[in-house]
């Protein structure tokens, strides 16, 4: 199943699954001896994942020194609301293992998610250096994301206004409509694409019925989602449609 710079990676289960995303994550480190950006996703996929960078033999192999870790977007609710996905991957590992200043949050400690866009926004263009993005020197080395049963992806929910925006990295979004329901700060499909690889993180049966919407290809945020570099759709086999499942 591929489609132009997409591929799908079959694992057996959920902590292969986990463990093929540290390898990923591992190898996108290896092949930039400079600064490193990681764009992680919040929701419940990536936490398997996250727990395992803090324990060995990834904890010892991350130059923690030089990764900077992003969120592609985050509730708007205070830091350390457990709603918060930052929070999560703080709790998860980076306060374990990162240092304080590569970790960078969606700041929501202002008066509207328009605000906490615009703000990050900033954040990225000063650490990218430009406000301009170049597909040759993507923003990010790995982008993480899980999918939604509706087909979202980060917070670019189908038929709201932020998936159609190209003109700006990261967007407000004032209201969502599936759980938690509350406003979203998400960055753009422009800001998300431009990476040298983009992770999906499919695990379990519940992901089954809108991974097999994927794979028919229906417009969705998923399916829209695409790296200018390399997209992969890394499935354990609960996730796989039936006819997928051999
Ligand atoms: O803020 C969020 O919730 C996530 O960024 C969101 O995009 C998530 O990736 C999907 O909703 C899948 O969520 P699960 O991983 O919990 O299935």
């Amino acid at each position: 199943m591929t489609a132009p710079n997409r591929h799908i990676v079959v694992v057996e289960d959920a902590v292969a699954l986990a463990e093929a995303a540290a390898d990923r994550l591992i190898e996108r480190i290896e092949a930039n001896p400079g600064r490193i950006a990681i764009c992680m996703t919040g929701g419940s996929s990536p936490k398997r994942l996250y727990e395992l960078l803090a324990t060995e033999p990834y904890r010892s192999e991350i130059p923690w020194d030089r990764v900077h870790w992003f969120i592609g977007d985050d509730r708007f609710v205070p830091s350390g609301d457990p709603l918060n996905n930052m929070t999560m991957a703080r709790t998860a590992f980076l306060d374990a293992c990162a240092p304080l200043a590569n970790v960078h949050p969606i700041k929501t400690d202002v008066a509207n998610p328009d605000e906490a866009a615009a703000l990050y926004a900033r954040e990225l263009q000063s650490f990218y250096g430009t406000d301009k993005l170049d597909k040759a020197k993507p923003l990010f080395d790995l982008v993480l994301l899980g999918v939604g049963p509706d087909g979202h992806v980060a917070s670019l929910f189908p038929g709201y206004p932020a998936i159609e925006v190209k003109d700006r990295w990261v967007v407000g979004v004032p209201e969502a409509h599936v759980k938690p329901f509350v406003p979203r700060v998400s960055l753009t499909q422009p800001a998300l694409a431009s990476c040298r690889e983009m992770l999906f993180l499919m695990s379990g049966e519940d992901k089954r019925a809108i991974l097999t919407r994927v794979l028919k290809g229906q417009d969705l945020p998923a399916n829209r989602a695409r790296s200018d570099g390399e997209t992969v759709w890394l499935c354990d086999k609960a996730a796989l449609p039936d006819d997928a499942r051999g």
